[in-house]
């Protein structure tokens, strides 16, 4: 991001409204399509200054609640309040300057082709009825903003994907809203660009204090900014926390398997060989996160109950700067008493141990 991010660029509304907590605020909202319930009971917060993320799969009813959220659907029944207001029952009128609180940026940018990258981004403004000149130089602090200024008069296809992603950030803050909202944003962009515009959404976040709503598939991008998430699936929120500690334990089927891509796995080769029996080795998986994951657990596991093991994958991990571990131990399977007193000794250390089974021969 450029240097020249100030608190001048802040939202003075959003200042105005200093104390109050929550920008958004879902309370059991329930949408159903035929048979489908999209929206099963969603009750949840966006505070103020917070990055949330929703993830969820496909067909997790994503869309739906963001199409609640800016009003372009009428939940069956439940609430959203955005700052403090209650949407659901306002009129088309009244609605829109309510939508205009929030910034939205999308999967595939959606620029308006024949204007400049200037015109994209004042595009709000002028829809508000500001004057040119205001519009104008909003447009050139925000492009100064993301980093883009000298592409003010290009138009979007003479740019690549990320800059068309600034561009799209740049719109979404120009009329200074409450509340970005991110649909899949990053989805069509390689990992080196996910990786700049992730961290220019952090940046904005935290030099302006701007709040922030992400939706998306991928716990890659959770991990990257979000302070909160919110897993949904089948149109409820399964499990909603602090972003490390859900990846330190999760709770929800859902959320481990969502997980599965980026923390670490049994490898397969091991994994096809584990029979619930007896055998040479038996594979432990340790969880441990946090303050139990800074000692030196294995040291002190080897000198507290001596005999051999080995570590077989995985390693520790930090989300949030919290040590998040993930360690899969080979143990020689044929001493029960051993056995134990190595989970004895893992539990006390606060790790949770699952036996995965025993592996004939050698892994
Ligand atoms: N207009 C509609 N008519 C009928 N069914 C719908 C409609 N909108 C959504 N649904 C259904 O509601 C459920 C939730 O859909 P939704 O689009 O909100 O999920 P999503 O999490 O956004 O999925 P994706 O990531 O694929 O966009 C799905 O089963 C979907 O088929």
């Amino acid at each position: 991001m450029n240097q020249h991010v100030t608190a001048e660029l802040a939202d003075p509304v959003n200042i105005a409204a200093a104390g109050q907590e929550d920008v958004v605020r879902l309370v059991d909202l329930k949408r159903r399509f035929g048979a489908t319930p999209a929206l099963d009971g969603v009750s949840l917060t966006v505070r103020k200054g917070e990055i949330l993320g929703i993830i969820g799969r496909s067909g997790a009813g994503k869309s739906t609640l963001i199409r609640c959220l800016n009003g372009l659907e009428r939940p069956d029944s439940g609430d959203v309040f955005i700052e403090g207001r209650e949407i659901g029952r306002l009129a088309e009128r009244e609605l829109q300057p309510l939508r205009r609180r929030i910034g939205m940026i999308f999967q595939h940018f959606n620029l308006l082709s024949a204007k400049t990258v200037e015109d994209n981004v004042a595009l709000p403004l002028k829809i508000e009825g500001r004057p040119k000149a205001e519009r104008l130089a909003r447009a050139a602090e925000l492009l100064d903003l993301v980093g883009l200024s000298e592409k003010a008069k290009a138009y979007p296809a003479s740019l690549s994907g990320g800059q068309k992603q600034r561009v799209g950030i740049a719109r979404a803050l120009a009329a200074r809203p409450a509340l970005l909202l991110s649909d899949e944003a990053t989805s069509a962009l390689d990992p080196e660009t996910t990786r700049s515009i992730l961290a220019l959404l952090k940046d904005i976040n935290r030099q302006l204090g701007l709040t922030i709503l992400l939706i998306t598939h991928e716990m890659e991008v959770i991990r990257s900014i979000a302070d909160r998430v919110a897993v949904i699936d089948a149109g409820r929120i399964v499990e909603q926390g602090p972003v490390w500690s859900v990846f330190a334990e999760p709770r929800s089927e859902i959320t481990r398997s969502l997980l599965g891509g980026i923390r670490p796995q049994l490898p397969a080769e091991i994994a096809g060989r584990l029979v619930p029996g007896a055998g040479a080795e038996l594979i432990l998986r340790i969880d441990v996160a946090g303050e139990a994951a800074r000692g030196p657990l294995l040291s002190d596991l080897a000198v507290a109950v001596p005999g051999p093991f080995r570590l077989v994958h995985g390693g520790i991990d930090h989300v949030q700067q919290q040590p998040v571990g993930t360690l899969f131990l080979a143990v020689a399977g044929d001493d029960e008493r051993h056995l134990a007193e190595v989970i004895a000794f893992l539990k006390a250390r606060e790790a949770r141990v699952e036996v995965l089974g025993h592996v004939a021969g050698s892994v």
